[in-house]
């Protein structure tokens, strides 16, 4: 299946600007990956496989092979290119890309901390992470969002990758891949909802701070007697409970059904660095999508 990505086809964005220019990488990642290539998988998320690779400068990368896709390759190319374009501190850096038809590949800078799901949930294993750190590796992620929303090209930004792919493989790689379906705007499902737009990453990350607030995956069953309670409600009924109180609140802001009732990622930002008096009770989240 990557036999075909070589050498050649990986460009790389100069430092400069948009000139593209040839990648090398060790031979290890680059030939027949039945054989001895892309052997280091580092994980399987909604859009395809990511292996660990290394450039001939010694510079580790992670390559994220996309599933198989229709686009026309020009989307591809265009949304890379603008993605390429965008640096920010809390946004890891995509340095490179392939096209070689149907074959579309992704080339980012190799982050050495893992994922934060380790840290979140680690239970013995790997770093657990104190409220304070938690809280500030939050704000980084919402500064990175809202960096990214910050009016520049708000139609790349709505799907993300998403619009790289086509809908039905979103679908289909969704149900695969479980773990991204509980990060997933209802929006994209109920088409009732309105528009998907930037909102839906507001959703995304407030699914997310749930998890840090609570260090409980979306998914689980919450509680041994209550295993069928909907996560959001089980979050909002711990307010009283001395969970950690604001990130909840704001969590909760993001998590609204109607997407123009969401909090903008710049309003979550100023909820994340002000006052925690000012923050304000969300309507308690609806476990069913409204009429
Ligand atoms: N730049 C990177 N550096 C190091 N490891 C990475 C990098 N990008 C991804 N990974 C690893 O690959 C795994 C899958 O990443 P990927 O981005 O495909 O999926 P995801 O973030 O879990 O979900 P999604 O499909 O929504 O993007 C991650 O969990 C992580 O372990």
């Amino acid at each position: 299946m990557y036999s075909a990505i070589r050498g050649s086809d990986i460009r790389l964005r100069s430092p400069m600007g948009d000139n593209l220019a040839p990648i090398h990488m060790e031979k290890k990642i680059l030939s027949n990956g039945s054989k001895c290539g892309l052997k280091d998988k580092l994980g399987e998320g909604g859009y395809g496989s990511v292996f660990k690779g290394r450039l001939r400068s010694g510079r580790e990368v992670a390559v994220k092979i996309l599933k198989k896709g229709e686009s026309d390759g020009q989307d591809f190319i265009s949304e890379v290119a603008t993605i390429g374009r965008n640096h920010h501190v809390n946004v890891v850096e995509l340095i490179g890309f392939c096209f070689n038809g149907s074959k579309q590949a992704l080339v980012y800078d190799f982050t050495h901390n893992g994922s934060l799901d380790k840290h979140i949930f680690s239970q013995g294993q790997g770093m657990s992470l104190d409220c304070k750190k938690l809280y500030k590796i939050a704000l980084g992620i919402a500064r990175g969002i809202e960096y990214l929303h910050r009016g520049i090209t708000p139609k790349v930004f709505d799907f993300g990758l998403a619009r790289l792919c086509p809908m039905e493989y979103n679908i289909v790689s969704l149900i695969a891949a479980r773990g991204n379906l509980g990060y997933m705007a209802p929006e994209l499902v109920y088409k009732n909802l309105g528009g998907v737009s930037y909102k839906a990453d507001v959703y995304s990350f407030g699914k997310l701070l749930m998890e840090m607030a609570t260090r409980r995956k979306n998914e689980d069953n919450v509680t041994g007697c209550l295993s069928h309670t909907y996560f959001p409600l089980w979050v909002h009924d711990q307010l009283n409970k001395g969970l950690d109180i604001p990130m909840i609140i704001i969590a909760l802001w993001c998590i609204q059904w109607i997407p123009s009732e969401r909090s903008s990622m710049r309003k979550v930002l100023e909820m994340l660095e002000g006052d925690v008096h000012d923050l304000q009770i969300s309507p308690k989240p609806l476990f069913y999508p409204p009429r």
